[in-house]
């Protein structure tokens, strides 16, 4: 154990304009957001309404946007500027992986999806040849409870959304990151599909130790998933900390309503609860967090 922080946000803004690029008024998508995710591997979620500002983060996370303010460091290296000990985008690939919303966007509909695997395992330099990569496709299939021969020649239209949302994650895993940041992974999967997705991504930050950063304006999912959360409202972080004590007590009006915003919020916690003992394995190291408050590392 190193002590390094797998990722630490300091202070991160991303100002735009609203009403065009030139003579709009700028505003901060993000603004003055900082969070640490420690060395032992967890699940961090950061929850909002729409607007609120996830996506962005996410996207200077992955390095699609440049931080207006503020700094981002991996494995205690920044990720962006002109200093030597940046990470450079090989090693970057290799260490953070995103997995987005709509599956079926993530591979091309005129290839063989296992084709997309075999690449990643072949340009991240996991593999050296095809059958290494076949071999580094499989081992990461098998970990989402698919396997190469089961979806060699086929497809994204002969799968579901939530078959493709596994293999989006198997392609995520291949190259071992240390940091997988999934955007809504759930909102566009079939509601009887989406807690073996959640179940799973504890399943991999407890196998192999793996962090995620899970966005999502489903508040209920986060609850049952994280280590921690942070929820926004309009750029800015309004409270943070383990979900039993945010979600349980909240202490912003802002989390009130998101709470309110969901139907039948008791409901849907006891509904969790259910659907877990449904999913429990006893491979499945991860206890749900409702019955096993996590403790803030
Ligand atoms: N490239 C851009 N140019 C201008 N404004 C942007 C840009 N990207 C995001 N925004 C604005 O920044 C704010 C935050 O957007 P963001 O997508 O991060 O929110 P979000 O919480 O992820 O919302 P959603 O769940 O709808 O994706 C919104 O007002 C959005 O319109």
């Amino acid at each position: 154990m190193s002590g390094v922080p797998i990722l630490e946000v300091s202070n991160l803004s991303r100002s735009y304009r609203k009403g065009g690029l030139f003579g709009g008024k700028p505003f901060k998508a993000v603004d003055d957001v900082s969070f640490t995710l420690p060395e032992t591997p967890q699940v961090f979620s950061i929850v909002g309404e729409s607007g609120s500002g996830k996506t962005t983060i996410a996207r200077m996370i992955l390095r699609l946007v440049e931080p207006s303010e503020g700094s981002i460091r991996l494995l205690g290296r920044p990720l962006s500027g002109k200093g030597a000990d940046r990470i450079d985008n090989f090693e970057f690939r290799r260490l953070v992986q995103p997995i987005f919303q709509n599956p079926f966007e993530a591979f091309s509909a005129y290839l063989p999806v296992e084709a997309y695997l075999r690449r990643t395992a072949l340009n991240l330099r996991v593999a050296r040849n095809e059958a290494e990569a076949i071999a580094a496709a499989d081992v990461a299939l098998r970990s989402v409870g698919l396997s190469y021969e089961r979806i060699r020649g086929k497809y994204i239209r002969q799968f579901s959304g939530g078959e493709l949302q596994r293999i989006s994650v198997a392609r995520a895993l291949i190259p071992k990151p240390k940091l997988i940041v999934a955007d809504e992974p759930v909102s566009m999967v079939d509601a009887s599909l989406r807690m073996s997705i959640v179940n799973l991504f504890r399943q991999i930050v407890g196998e192999q130790g793996v962090s995620f950063i899970y966005i999502t304006h489903d508040l209920s999912t986060a609850y049952y998933l994280s280590d921690q959360v942070s929820i926004m409202n309009t750029g800015r972080v309004v409270e943070s900390g383990v979900p039993t004590d945010i979600l349980d007590n909240p202490q912003q009006a802002y989390t009130r309503e998101l709470m309110a915003a969901i139907p039948s919020v008791g409901d849907r916690w006891s509904e969790l609860d259910a659907i877990d003992e449904q999913y429990s394995h006893p491979d499945i190291r991860h206890q749900s967090a409702l019955k096993h408050p996590p403790t803030n590392a």
